[in-house]
């Protein structure tokens, strides 16, 4: 079996080595010839799986992605053509939470908030928006979800997008769509953005074209600027370079990079190839990781925002991607180098709290 893998995708060797041929290159340079004698193609979110890319795949019997979102997957092709496909939800949920819980303390120290003060809505209740709606009512924060196609079956649980843009906070957890009764292609469209808040903070961990970028920019060179949190961007790695300084933080699509998270992505894909081939699991995410630097810490006193703050940082500094995206924006190639050389992150789960209250535990951190 010959398997065809974006290079950074982590632990490939560990779980395909003794069943495979593995050859790796850059997701984003995949070319048709190099899968003309491929079977298994294992890809990340750079990666457009379509007719082009597939012309001369004959072979090939299966495509995962090792990631959460499929966007860009043509689902309906591989199923045309017989090809048997896997993606790996919810693999790095928690270290969206993570990294918009590491943005929630940062805007609350910027803007001298209370968090517990603050209302937060959530629009796209799925995997990641849970979440992040489970730490912010960690926080105390008031949480309002926003999901229609959930809203249908429990309307009192779910506001209007309306309501939900009325919040202190609004964090974005949608997947990227074009079709259907509520697609996602720039939610937050000019009309949207014209009629927010300055006060108002929106923070975008999902995808970069979910947002206008260039109406938002507009809005920030006006003399009422948002406060803005941007993991994704529209274009990427091509994006609107003059946005940047107009955020509070920016970074280059990472919110989802913990190390345990790209494990469960290359794990999902084992084992739904391990699936199809019969084959036994022989292994757990878990076992794939390494300790965590610093493992407990004995709490002495209350976790408020402050404290909180610090802990989250002990694990997860969000302002050192931050300062490496301003450094090395302009620079050829950055976004995808940063990405690449992503430094090891590990989940607030990775640290225990020791004589913490329970709602460290909704926070993400072990108790
Ligand atoms: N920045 C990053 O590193 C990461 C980004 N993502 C992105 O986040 C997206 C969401 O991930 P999950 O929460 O795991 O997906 P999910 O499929 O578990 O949840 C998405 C939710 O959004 C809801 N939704 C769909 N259209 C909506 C609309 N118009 N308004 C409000 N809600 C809507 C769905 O009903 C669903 O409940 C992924 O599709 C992916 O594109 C995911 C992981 C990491
Ligand atoms: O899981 C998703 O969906 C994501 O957005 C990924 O975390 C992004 O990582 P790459 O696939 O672009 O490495």
């Amino acid at each position: 079996m010959k398997l065809l893998a974006d290079e950074n995708m982590p632990y490939v060797q560990e779980l395909f080595g003794d069943w495979a041929e593995i050859v790796t290159c850059a997701g984003r340079n995949m070319t048709p010839e190099q899968l003309r004698d491929v079977d298994v193609l294992l890809v990340r979110s750079i990666t457009q799986v379509n007719e082009d890319l597939l012309a001369e795949a004959s072979r090939l019997r299966f495509v995962g992605t090792a990631t959460i979102g499929c966007d860009h997957i043509d689902t309906d092709l591989l199923a045309r053509r017989g090809i048997g496909f896997a993606s790996a939800p919810g693999c790095n949920k928690v270290a969206v939470g993570d990294y918009v819980l590491a943005a929630l303390l940062k805007v609350g120290e910027h803007k001298n908030w209370q968090l517990k003060d603050k209302t937060l809505a959530v629009v796209g209740v799925g995997n990641t928006g849970s979440e992040v709606a489970q730490r912010a009512r960690a926080l105390g924060m008031t949480v309002l979800l926003c999901d229609p196609f959930k809203g249908e079956h429990d309307p009192t649980a779910f506001v209007e997008l309306a309501h939900a843009l009325t919040a202190d906070i609004v964090s974005f957890h949608v997947p990227l769509t074009h079709e259907g009764p509520h697609p996602t292609w720039h939610l937050l469209d000019q009309s949207i953005i014209d009629g927010l808040n300055g006060a108002q903070v929106l923070i975008n961990a999902c995808r970069g074209d979910v947002w206008d970028n260039a109406a938002l920019l507009q809005r920030q060179q006006g003399t009422d600027p948002l406060t803005l949190v941007m993991d994704v961007w529209e274009h990427e790695p091509a994006l609107l370079a003059p946005l940047v300084p107009h955020t509070l933080l920016a970074t280059p699509h990472i919110a989802g990079y913990s190390l345990e998270g790209k494990a469960r992505g290359t794990f999902a894909l084992y084992r739904a190839l391990c699936e199809l081939n019969g084959r036994q699991v022989s292994l757990t995410p878990e076992q794939l990781l390494p300790l965590p630097p610093i493992g407990a810490v004995h709490l002495h006193s209350e976790l408020e925002q402050a404290l909180i703050a610090r802990l989250v940082q002990l694990v997860y500094n969000i302002e050192h991607d931050d300062a490496a995206f301003r450094l090395a924006l302009g620079q050829p190639g950055f976004f995808d180098r940063l990405r690449k050389y992503y430094p090891q992150r590990r989940e607030l789960g990775s640290l225990q709290l020791i004589n913490a209250a329970s709602t460290a535990h909704g926070l993400g951190f072990k108790i």
